[in-house]
């Protein structure tokens, strides 16, 4: 199986290639993107850097190279800027999508595409009217927010992060919805009392605002590779795994023509199944207020 990183280059491109070459499980990674010495660069870098670990071969390629890549990583991104909110990404990164989107003649007419580009629901979406694909295999990287909710709970508790499991749905900002009911700690049901819920949603906040607040123009890359190289390798491995993507909605939830978080079993197809949570009243209303902020964001796309 092969993969293209459009945006190979970039923190998150280059880091997730990295670690998901060392999994051995694709075996090509092409990278490709705006600079080409730096692309060639990571891509000879890498070749060495694998020897111990992989037979994963990363190359540099152009997007005329890329028709037989079955999965296709979209990690492109304008220079980052201090914001309170990753809507106002959309008027930075719409140009930058545009052009993506000039070369998808290239795009093999099955592959799956995973699009990191903020904010990722809006541009899901965007690209899955555009392209006019199988909504399953149009998925947003929205994972980094249950990760986050499983590391607010293990703070909170000082408990074992990787005996959590633990999803959010709904937008991949502020309007996210953790499902706090449905914690599980060593597989077993995780009962949260309403106080700490909404101390760990506080938390999740917190983090957001101070990361920004160091205005270090840079992303979350090395926590958004960790994760985007788990969705690369359940996509690769055909592994069922079940994790947090932006999906475009056919009236999951109640809702249509909106791509949302949701918790999504993965495999080589892309989503094998969209699982549909049962939501509280609380739940439900903050996914509607999700809903009409990314619908309301999708109205300046010409679509
Ligand atoms: N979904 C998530 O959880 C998540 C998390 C962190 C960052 N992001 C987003 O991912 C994107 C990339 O983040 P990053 O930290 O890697 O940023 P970065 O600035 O390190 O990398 C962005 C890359 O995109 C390339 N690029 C820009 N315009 C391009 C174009 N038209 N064609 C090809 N390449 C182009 C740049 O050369 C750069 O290498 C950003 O939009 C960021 O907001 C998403």
């Amino acid at each position: 199986m092969k993969l293209a990183i459009i945006g190979g280059n970039g923190a998150i491109g280059s880091t997730t290639a990295f670690l998901t070459a060392q999994k051995g499980i694709y075996d090509e990674i092409k990278l490709l993107g705006r600079k080409t010495n730096v692309l060639k660069n990571h891509a000879m870098d890498m070749e060495h850097a694998l020897m111990p670990f992989s037979k994963t071969v990363v190359s540099f390629a152009e997007y005329e190279d890329i028709s037989d890549c079955q999965v296709i990583f979209i990690a492109v991104g304008a220079p980052e800027r201090k914001v309170e909110s990753r809507e106002e990404y959309l008027k930075d990164n719409i140009r930058v999508i545009d052009e993506v989107l000039e070369n998808s003649c290239y795009f093999n007419k099955d592959a799956v595409i995973l699009t990191a580009t903020n904010p990722i629901d809006v541009f899901n979406y965007y690209l899955y009217k555009k392209l006019k694909r199988d909504r399953m295999k149009m998925l947003g990287f929205s994972a980094n927010d249950s990760l986050r909710l499983r590391w607010a709970v293990a703070e909170k508790f000082n408990i074992d992060f990787n005996k959590i499991e633990a999803y959010c749905i709904g937008e991949h900002g502020e309007d996210q919805v953790p499902l706090m009911n449905c914690v599980k700690y060593d597989g077993k049901k995780f009962d949260v009392e309403d106080e700490t819920k909404s101390e760990i949603k506080n938390i999740l906040v917190d983090w957001f605002l101070k990361f920004q607040n160091l205005d270090a123009k840079r992303t979350s890359g090395w926590t958004s590779s960790v994760t985007a190289s788990e969705v690369l390798e359940a996509i690769a491995c055909d592994s069922g795994k079940i994790i947090e993507c932006s999906v475009p909605l056919e009236g999951e939830l109640g809702f249509r023509d909106v791509s949302l978080g949701m918790m999504v079993k993965l495999g080589k197809e892309g989503a094998k199944e969209i699982i549909v949570p049962e939501l509280n009243d609380g739940e439900k209303s903050a996914i509607n207020k999700a809903v009409a902020k990314i619908k309301q964001q999708i109205t300046h796309l010409n679509i």
